[in-house]
C-alpha cells in the first residue's frame, strides 16, 4: 500500500536577528489510508510545528527543508497559494480550539457556505441541505436552529462536532487533528473522541493525531511517532510504544501514565470498599 504522505528529514529551522534556531531536527514519517499516526510529545516537542511545516502554515522567518510526499507531490518548496488549495479539500486540518477556527461574527451556516462555495460545485440550496446533513451527522439537534447560530451561542464540543464534520464532508485524503480535545471538558472529549474512532473505521482517509496524551493517542492509532525536543524519540506500533519504550524519554513518558493510571485504580478501589 502507498503511503499518503511520507516525509522524509523533516527539518525546521527558526531564523531570528541572523541567529538560526533548529526546531525539527530531522524527522520521518509515513501515514497510510485508513490508518491513523498518533505524533505524541510533551509541550515543545514539536508535534505541532512538524505538521505546520509540511502543511505550508509557518512564517516567513522559518525555514523548511526535507521531503513531504502527497500523492507523489513534495509539499516543501509550494506556493502558499498552492498549498492553500490542498488544505481543506484533500487535507483537512482540526485544530486545538475550535473558536478559533470559526469567525465570530458570522453564522455557522454562512461559515460552512464559504467553504463549500471555495472547494465545491454545489449551488446555494444543496450547500444549505449539506449543511444541514453536517450536522445531524454530528449528532447536533435541531441542525435548522442551530446553523443560524454564531459560535459564541454554541458550545465548544458542539463547535468541534461541527469541524470535523465539515472537514470529513470534503472527503479529504489526509485528516490532521491537533490537540482536537484539549480546549473541551472531560466528559465532550470521550464523546469527540468516539467520532473520530466512528471516522476512522467508516472512512479510507488517513488520519495524524497529535497529543500530549498517551491516553488519546492509545485510543485511535495504529502507529505512533514519539517526538522529544524536536526529534524523533520513538516509532512503532502503539502496544511496541507502550510494552518496550526504546527511548528513556517514551519510557518516562509511558511510566507517568501508567503511575496516574495506578493511582486512578488505587482511588476507585477504595472508594469501592468505603461504598460497602
Ligand atoms: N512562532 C514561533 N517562533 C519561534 N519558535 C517557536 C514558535 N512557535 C513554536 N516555537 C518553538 O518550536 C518548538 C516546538 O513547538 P510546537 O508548538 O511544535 O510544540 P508542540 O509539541 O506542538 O507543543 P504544544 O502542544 O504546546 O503546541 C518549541 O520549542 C517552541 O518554543
Amino acid at each position: 500500500m502507498e503511503p499518503v504522505l511520507e516525509v522524509k528529514n523533516l527539518l525546521v529551522e527558526h531564523c531570528r536577528k541572523k541567529q538560526k534556531h533548529t526546531i525539527i531536527k530531522g524527522i520521518d514519517f509515513k501515514v497510510f489510508p485508513g490508518q491513523c499516526l498518533g505524533i505524541l510529545g510533551e509541550s515543545g516537542s514539536g508535534k505541532s510545528m512538524s505538521l505546520k511545516a509540511v502543511m505550508g502554515l509557518l512564517g516567513d522567518d522559518f525555514s523548511v527543508t526535507g521531503e513531504a510526499l502527497f500523492g507523489g507531490e513534495n509539499l516543501i518548496g509550494k506556493t502558499r497559494e498552492q498549498l492553500r488549495q490542498i488544505r481543506g479539500k484533500r487535507v483537512a486540518m482540526i485544530l486545538q480550539n475550535p473558536m478559533t477556527c470559526f469567525d465570530p461574527l458570522y453564522r455557522i451556516e454562512d461559515q460552512l457556505s464559504e467553504t463549500y462555495r471555495e472547494h465545491t460545485e454545489l449551488t446555494r440550496k444543496e450547500i444549505y441541505e449539506k449543511s444541514l446533513e453536517v450536522l445531524s451527522t454530528m449528532q447536533i439537534k435541531n441542525p435548522q436552529e442551530a446553523v443560524k447560530k454564531y459560535p459564541h451561542q454554541l458550545s465548544g464540543g458542539m463547535l468541534q462536532r461541527i469541524m470535523i464534520g465539515l472537514a470529513m464532508s470534503m472527503e479529504p485524503d489526509l485528516l490532521i487533528a491537533d490537540e482536537p480535545t484539549t480546549a473541551i471538558d472531560a466528559i465532550t472529549q470521550f464523546e469527540i473522541m468516539k467520532e473520530f474512532i466512528r471516522i476512522k473505521k467508516e472512512s479510507n482517509t488517513a488520519m495524524i493525531f497529535i497529543s500530549h496524551d498517551l491516553g488519546v493517542i492509545s485510543a485511535i492509532s495504529d502507529e505512533v511517532l514519539v517526538l522529544n525536543k524536536g526529534k524523533m524519540a520513538d516509532q512503532g506500533t502503539f502496544r511496541q510504544i507502550y510494552e518496550q519504550p526504546k527511548d528513556p524519554y517514551t519510557r518516562l513518558l509511558v511510566e507517568k501514565k501508567k503511575a496516574v493510571m495506578n493511582q486512578y485504580h488505587r482511588a476507585l478501589g477504595r472508594k469501592g470498599v468505603m461504598s460497602h
